[in-house]
């Protein structure tokens, strides 16, 4: 494994009684896009603080290239954040805020110019030094607030939720141009956001947080193909979740049926949840599937129907089809046993890598369509 660059061992943060970071740990490797993402308040910021030296931690260690950094101040540790707000200052020019912090460290003055040039060049606003802030679009000073962060050649890049004051066609160009910028600096950017789409299509590990904790680390198609628990599954991407029993090795009963499932070394007779995402499901006549709904309503949402129905034992089910149904008649549906994905009740993370990693693969590659 590659040395890591950032860690947080058991990170422990509370604001009197209030604890609002508990027993963080989390790796964060050279040249990766890491996201931070969970719901307002869940502690993505405080994480962004406690690794920039903003917010001292209540317990347990930072480490910056393998060296606990607790007690060193901000401004000697080599991380830069860009903000929400951008914070720029309005009555400078583009290029003086670009240089504030080289100028702060009081760089020779052709230097400061050499790397100004160069970042704003990266952010594609080569021609733009001259201009005052209040001049510049949304996505502009976006851009600036980048160039003034990138300037200063952190090891590491601190993003918390820079896009979200951006209408949706331009925050989207700039999640790829982020994602870009990332690769061509190749340095490690710890981007914060609550948008489960931004975070799936843009990292390479996510961190999901809730309530101070982190609930799960990994790639955005692990987390969303096997999500460890409801939060997750249900934060992350449209899913169907419905309580069910596990009946064996690869044997799971919901909805009424016993259906075959890739998952496995799960006690038999164990409750446990299902997930089954939207797109996995497909429609068929009543009599070839175990699984009947009645269609409520559906919504077309340009390259699929949206349908919302509902099973016999009363369970709600949402379904994409690329065909539309009748709303009031009775369907079946029918999905692949690998697109179910079964979830314990309180299971740690620790605990689930360990099942999925005892069992993964030793599935039979030949289960049918239920
Ligand atoms: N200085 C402080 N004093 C007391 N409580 C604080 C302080 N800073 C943050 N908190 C609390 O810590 C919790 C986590 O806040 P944090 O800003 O890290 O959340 P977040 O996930 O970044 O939220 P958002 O997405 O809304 O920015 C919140 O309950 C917040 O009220």
């Amino acid at each position: 494994m590659t040395e890591p660059i950032v860690e947080l061992e058991q990170v422990t943060k509370s604001y009197g009684t209030h604890t609002v970071l508990k027993d963080i740990s989390i790796t964060l490797e050279p040249g990766k896009f890491y996201t931070l993402l969970g719901p307002s308040g869940c502690g993505k910021t405080t994480i962004l603080r406690t690794i920039s030296g903003f917010t001292s931690v209540t317990s347990g260690n930072v480490l910056f290239n393998g060296k606990r950094i607790n007690e060193v101040p901000a401004n000697k540790r080599n991380v830069n954040t860009v903000f929400q707000d951008y914070a720029l200052f309005p009555h400078m020019t583009v290029a003086e805020n670009v240089a504030f912090g080289l100028t702060l460290k009081k760089m020779p003055k052709d230097q400061i110019a050499e790397r100004v040039a160069n970042a704003l060049k990266l952010v594609q606003l080569a021609e733009f030094g001259d201009r005052a802030i209040d001049e510049l679009s949304g996505g502009q000073q976006q851009r600036i607030a980048i160039a003034r962060a990138i300037v200063m050649q952190p090891q590491v890049l601190l993003l918390d939720e820079p896009l979200s004051a951006l209408d949706a066609k331009l925050r989207r160009e700039m999640q790829y141009e982020l994602r870009d910028l990332q690769q061509r600096l190749g340095i490690t950017f710890l981007f914060v956001t609550h948008d489960q789409e931004e975070a799936l299509a843009m990292s390479d590990e996510i961190f999901v947080m809730n309530n101070g904790e982190v609930l799960q680390s990994g790639s955005p198609v692990d987390i969303y193909d096997e999500p460890i628990n409801h939060f997750v599954a249900d934060f992350i991407g449209e899913s169907n979740i419905l309580p069910g029993k596990m009946m064996g090795d690869y044997q799971v009963a919901f909805g009424g049926h016993q259906f075959e499932c890739a998952d496995a070394g799960i006690p038999a007779h164990e409750p446990v949840e299902i997930v089954i995402r939207p797109e996995d499901l497909n429609l068929t006549e009543p009599e070839h599937a175990k699984l009947k709904v009645t269609i409520d309503t559906q919504l077309f949402r340009g390259d699929y129907y949206e349908i919302a129905a509902t099973d016999s034992l009363g369970n709600d089910w949402l379904i994409h089809s690329v065909n539309p149904a009748e709303d009031g008649e009775t369907i079946g549906i029918t999905f692949r046993p690998q697109d179910l994905h079964v979830m314990r009740y309180d299971e740690k993370e620790e605990e689930f890598d360990a099942r999925l990693e005892t069992y993964e693969g030793t599935e039979d590659d030949d289960l049918d369509e239920t």
